[in-house]
């Protein structure tokens, strides 16, 4: 599969967010869309998702359609009255899934996701980090062909955070399709990213990821470097 922008231009009224963006998403990628707030990002995972369309240019999909693209939003939009389980057995009731194959994967997917003990919780009764995965675990439960995540940490601690980034990158090397995760946080662009796409001039730079699959610890002074290599990009990109 992969998605297709071709001179893809994009404004809100007379603010113009993307002009003449080409660039293709491919199969079993890790993208990371990184900028400064107020850049574009969300408005890039609609585009990609066709919630909103561009006035020019063309989105192409090759193997996969906007049906088979899943977002989880920043705001998780878990319903008060769903169940952990009852979260993540939705999707599969939607798709008409049989009952025996539908309570096969629910029960794996919580269990992939650390959340058998919460299952019968509701999102009150839920910590930060557990709402995450609920809401995660809702996305990838169908396992769709592209995963977007939206600012997936941004309201954790810190070490709530660290676990959850652990997570994303487990999940998704198991799963190898494709992930699009937005953030304004550099250390977890390098962490998450095989190509990170800084966001500038209304248009996007992609950044291959030297980190990304070579083992080093995240601790290490060769991820921190790469780490400061972004966040000087990062700081030209706002001159
Ligand atoms: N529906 C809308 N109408 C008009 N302007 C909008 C609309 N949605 C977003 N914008 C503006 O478009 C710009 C890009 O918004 P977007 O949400 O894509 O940025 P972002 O990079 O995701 O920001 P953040 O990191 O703060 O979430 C912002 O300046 C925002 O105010």
């Amino acid at each position: 599969m992969s998605i297709r922008f071709d001179s893809v231009s994009f404004t809100y009224g007379e603010t113009v967010i993307f002009k003449d963006l080409s660039f293709c998403f491919e199969q079993g990628t890790t993208y990371v869309l990184l900028g400064e707030s107020g850049i574009g990002k969300s408005t890039l995972l609609s585009l990609i998702k066709g919630l909103q369309r561009p006035q020019s240019g063309t989105i192409t999909y090759q193997g996969c359609s906007p049906d088979n693209i899943e977002v989880v939003f920043q705001e998780l939009h878990l319903f008060p009255w769903q169940t952990v389980y009852q979260v993540l057995e939705m999707p599969l009731l939607i798709n008409q899934t049989p009952s025996e194959s539908r309570k096969k994967r629910v029960t794996s997917c919580l269990a992939e996701l650390g959340l058998t003990q919460v299952q019968d919780r509701y999102p009150h009764q839920l910590s930060g980090g557990q709402k995450q995965r609920a809401a995660m675990g809702r996305g990838l439960i169908t396992q769709p062909d592209v995963l977007l995540l939206d600012e997936p940490t941004a309201s954790l601690d810190q070490e709530t955070k660290a676990n959850a980034q652990a997570m994303i990158a487990a999940q998704q090397q198991r799963r190898q399709n494709s992930l699009i995760v937005v953030t304004h946080d550099p250390e977890e662009a390098v962490f998450l990213g095989q190509t990170i796409l800084l966001l500038k001039d209304q248009d996007v730079t992609p950044i291959s990821n030297p980190f990304y699959g070579s083992q080093l610890e995240r601790d290490s002074l060769a991820f921190y470097e790469v780490v400061l290599q972004l966040k000087e990009q990062m700081r030209e990109a706002r001159q």
